[in-house]
């Protein structure tokens, strides 16, 4: 089906939509979805019972420790489980755009307009929708209120006083992050709204994309021959629909704020918890023709009938004075607020809404450090800001979205890109904002390299660009709650580079710092059996830490493996320190790496036991694929590894170190000779040499090494790894067998597939389909010349997430070919924006 926007479409998101009406100012790329639609298909969360009989048998030992650990975690300490196997989130294929900038929390509204996902503590998730946080709008004529209506297709069993219900087929959601917007034709009204929702995500800006503010702008056509009054009322519940709201002390009070020849005023809700307190601030920008209404305070109780009576009267709130008083326990309380404006008969107005909220202090589980958000740098560390935070969003955001379209309009005019292309691209950005993101300001007495200097000397203790542009940290995914996994951090890191490179930059000090600190604490790791230390010296880590603890000051939280065995992690580390060096030509950031990619380099090298310059897998699953066991040298861990001798050939170089860059091209040239031989089978490289049955798999992702040399420049000449007609015969394979083989290619790439065009079932992670990974190799097909194939790839994955399986803003690490996902709203997939760095280079 080819719909009014020129995209064909898989999924036909809009078949529902009966209105023509197409809205002010909504762009054509994009995802666009009618509220009126229904998925069919419904998954449900990979969970033990999915394991095969075959992989139960290999895990069982696992499953013991798992449950022992979990409760422990649950019943004993009462924490939530880093990973929780057992209370994975179901899917609801309910959620939209988030509201916010960088790190300083979200809230995520749905597309059919809830408010319904929570990370205001700082990495924790909160499901839930607050019925009452709306908008309501309100037409009156000559006086007469003619329509009121709550914008949501919703009929709660509570607030039975508020005209709910909305239809749906009038209405479509489209999001093209950071902005969407959503069409209400307003039915047998003759007029139109569209609501556009901003939120300060700009790339290179390191000030207002900190902040966490939304702006809402209301744009009413009136296509009547008659004049309107047009109101529209936004209504807040003072929390996040989390037990907390009822523990009483909260408290609401109106404001005013005029500086600067600009006027806001709104309600402040003072959410007064032990830990973590912040306000909620809705206000509306004050304009001679807008009229500003307020109620402080209202229950969202019982049929709320005082609230919607008052507005219906005369299209206005009652705007007491004074605050509410406190809450008392067991009570909760709301707030509102509506500005009114005449929309002359067959013309346009609008109205300007923003919704912040200030929690710049903030503690993570353990509650030993308190740490310090970045945008309390511009608005203070009081807790006092949410006036002027709301007074500076409604002043800049038309300045927010000229740079935002600056930025898109490259890609959005490209007609040789396709619009799911475009989709893909922005709206996977979301999780840079809402995977849990905290970014803070470094501590004075903060040391990053833990008081421990490398041999050469190097890392300082506050490196200039942690201390000028904070500390930053997001989640391996909403479920999988550690900071900074760095193994998937890799693919995801494109995006970071691109946009704020300087966040992906502090990130790196951060990690170094850990690959230099060590923490002897034995502990037991959950596939093995084993103990060991918690952090090993001189490798880098998995993650920095969970959110539910002490991130930074406890790193590796991920304790299913002892990752300081892991084969791609060090490699991971040198691989992303040379592209970081090609795409900002930051020199002191590769003169202060370079000492800890030799560090880690030397830690590698002692898994190459038969010293023949290739290193080796060591029989479990040491690498991101952690569970799916390697053997002996292999596809994904051995490219890396000689991928990683190539740019620390290429930085031996360019740091004039003849010696070191002799040594590593020693090992390059054994290695390279080694890896041919042990895996190359004429067609592509075999998953692994064990010999055994799975060996020769094809590993949709063997070519990862390969893809990051392109995506530093390298990959030809003196700094080839690969020889090129044996990459392109790669992915050619993979190509056949793991895209077109595989789901009628319309899915994507499997993992592992059997030479014969059967998924490779011999692990839970072979027969999945990892969509990050998929959009890594969708770039590395690009960059080959193979344009169609690695569209095509791509696109599988972006309709089966966006269009058949309704995950948008939640696109989970993996899928199977049928019924089950694994991990939603997942950090990977950012790995998206490395296929837009290299069509840069590309006519694409
Ligand atoms: C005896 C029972 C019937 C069988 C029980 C089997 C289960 C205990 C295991 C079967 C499948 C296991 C899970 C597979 C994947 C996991 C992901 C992992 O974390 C992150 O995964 C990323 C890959 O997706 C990786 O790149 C990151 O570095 C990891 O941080 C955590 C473990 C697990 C959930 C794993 C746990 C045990 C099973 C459910």
């Amino acid at each position: 089906m080819t719909t009014d926007w020129g995209e064909k479409s898989t999924a036909d998101l809009m078949n529902k939509y009966v209105s023509k009406e197409m809205g002010y100012g909504v762009p054509r790329e994009g995802w666009r979805i009618c509220l009126a639609h229904e998925f069919k298909e419904k998954r449900k969360p990979f969970q033990a019972k999915d394991v095969s009989l075959a992989n139960a048998w290999g895990h069982i030992g696992l499953g013991i420790r798992y449950l022992k650990w979990w409760y422990k975690k649950t019943q004993v300490e009462k924490k939530a489980p880093f990973i929780d196997m057992f209370r994975a989130q179901p899917l609801r294929q309910i959620y939209g755009a988030p509201l916010g900038g960088i790190g300083g929390g979200t809230i995520t509204r749905g597309w059919r307009g809830e408010f319904c996902r929570w990370q205001l503590n700082p990495g924790m998730y909160h499901y839930k929708t607050v019925i009452a946080n709306q908008f309501t709008v309100c037409l009156r004529r000559g006086g007469q209120t003619v329509y009121q209506q709550v914008l949501s297709v919703e009929h709660p069993p509570t607030l039975q006083g508020w005209n709910w219900g909305y239809c749906g087929e009038y209405a479509f959601y489209h999001a093209l992050y950071p902005r969407a917007w959503t069409v209400y034709d307003l039915p047998g009204q003759n007029v139109t709204l569209t609501c556009r929702q901003i939120s300060p995500v700009i790339p290179h800006d390191y000030q207002d994309s900190s902040l966490p503010v939304a702006v809402f702008v209301w744009d009413i056509e009136n296509k009547n021959d008659y004049d309107l009054d047009v109101s529209i009322m936004f209504t807040m519940v003072n929390g996040s629909g989390h037990k907390d709201d009822k523990s009483g002390g909260h408290w609401n009070e109106p404001f005013h704020l005029e500086k600067e020849g600009e006027a806001v005023s709104g309600v402040l809700l003072h959410h007064c918890t032990t830990v973590n307190p912040y306000t909620l601030c809705i206000a509306a920008r004050e304009q001679p023709d807008r009229e500003v209404s307020h109620q402080t305070a209202f229950s969202p109780r019982g049929t709320c009938s005082g609230l919607w009576s008052d507005l219906l009267t005369d299209g206005r709130l009652d705007s007491p004075t004074g605050s509410s008083p406190p809450t008392t326990k067991g009570e909760k309380v709301a707030a509102a607020l509506a500005v009114s404006c005449s929309v002359l008969a067959q013309s346009c107005n609008n109205l300007e809404f923003s919704l912040a909220w200030d929690m710049p202090k903030i503690t993570f589980g353990a509650r030993e450090r308190e740490h310090i958000r970045r945008y309390t740098r511009y608005f203070g560390t009081k807790g006092d800001a949410s006036p002027s935070l709301s007074h500076y969003a409604l002043k800049h955001y038309r300045q927010w979205e000229n740079s935002i379209e600056e930025w898109q309009r490259p890609v959005l005019q490209d007609s040789s890109l396709p619009f799911w292309y475009k989709s893909a691209l922005f709206n996977e950005l979301y999780y840079v904002v809402d995977g849990g993101t905290v970014w803070t300001e470094l501590p004075e007495d903060a040391d990053v390299s833990g008081g421990v200097r490398s041999k050469d000397g190097g890392l300082p203790a506050q490196p200039t660009v942690i201390k000028e542009y904070g500390r930053f940290a997001y989640l391996e995914g909403q479920e999988y709650r550690m900071y900074n996994t760095y193994d998937v951090h890799f693919y995801a890191s494109f995006a970071l580079i691109m946009l704020w490179p300087k966040l992906a930059l502090s990130m790196q000090y951060d990690i170094a710092g850990s690959v230099v600190q060590h923490d002897h604490t034995e502990r037991l790791h959950l596939m093995s059996g084993q103990y060991s230390p918690v952090k090993t010296k001189n490798v880098v880590p998995h993650d920095i830490g969970d959110p539910d603890d002490e991130p930074w000051e406890r790193v590796n939280a991920y304790l299913i493996h002892d990752t300081a065995d892991w084969k791609d992690l060090n490699l991971k580390f040198v691989l992303q320190v040379y592209r970081d060096f090609h795409l900002t030509q930051d020199s002191q950031y590769l003169k202060d790496m370079w000492p800890i990619c030799k560090a880690v380099m030397e830690s590698e090298m002692k898994f190459d036991l038969d010293e023949d310059g290739l290193i080796e897998n060591s029989g479990y699953a040491d690498q991101t694929y952690d569970g799916w066991t390697v053997t002996g040298p292999s596809a994904y861990c051995g490219g890396l590894w000689l991928a990683s001798l190539c740019v620390m050939c290429k930085m031996a170089r360019l740091l004039d170190q003849e010696e070191t860059y002799q040594c590593y091209r020693d090992v390059l040239d054994r290695g390279s000779t080694a890896f041919d031989k042990l895996l190359w089978n004429g067609k592509y490289y075999n998953y692994d040499s064990s010999g055994r049955h799975f060996s020769n798999s094809v590993m949709s992702d063997q070519c990862a090494g390969h893809w990051f040399l392109r995506a530093s420049g390298l990959g030809e000449g003196e700094y080839q790894a690969f020889p090129k007609e044996k990459i392109q015969s790669a992915l050619k394979s993979v190509f056949d067998l793991n895209v077109m083989s595989f789901a009628e290619g319309q899915m994507g790439a499997v993992n592992g597939m059997r030479p014969e065009g059967v998924p490779d079932h011999s692990s839970v992670q072979s027969d999945e389909v990892w969509i990050g990974v998929v959009y890594g190799l969708a770039a590395t097909m690009i960059h080959e010349g193979m344009r169609e194939e690695g569209m095509r790839t791509a696109e599988g994955c972006y309709r089966s997430v966006w269009e058949k399986l309704g995950m948008a803003f939640q696109t989970p690490e993996a899928y199977c070919e049928k019924g089950i996902f694994r991990s939603l709203a997942y950090m990977r997939p950012l790995s998206v924006w490395a296929m837009q760095l290299l069509s840069a280079s590309h006519d694409f």
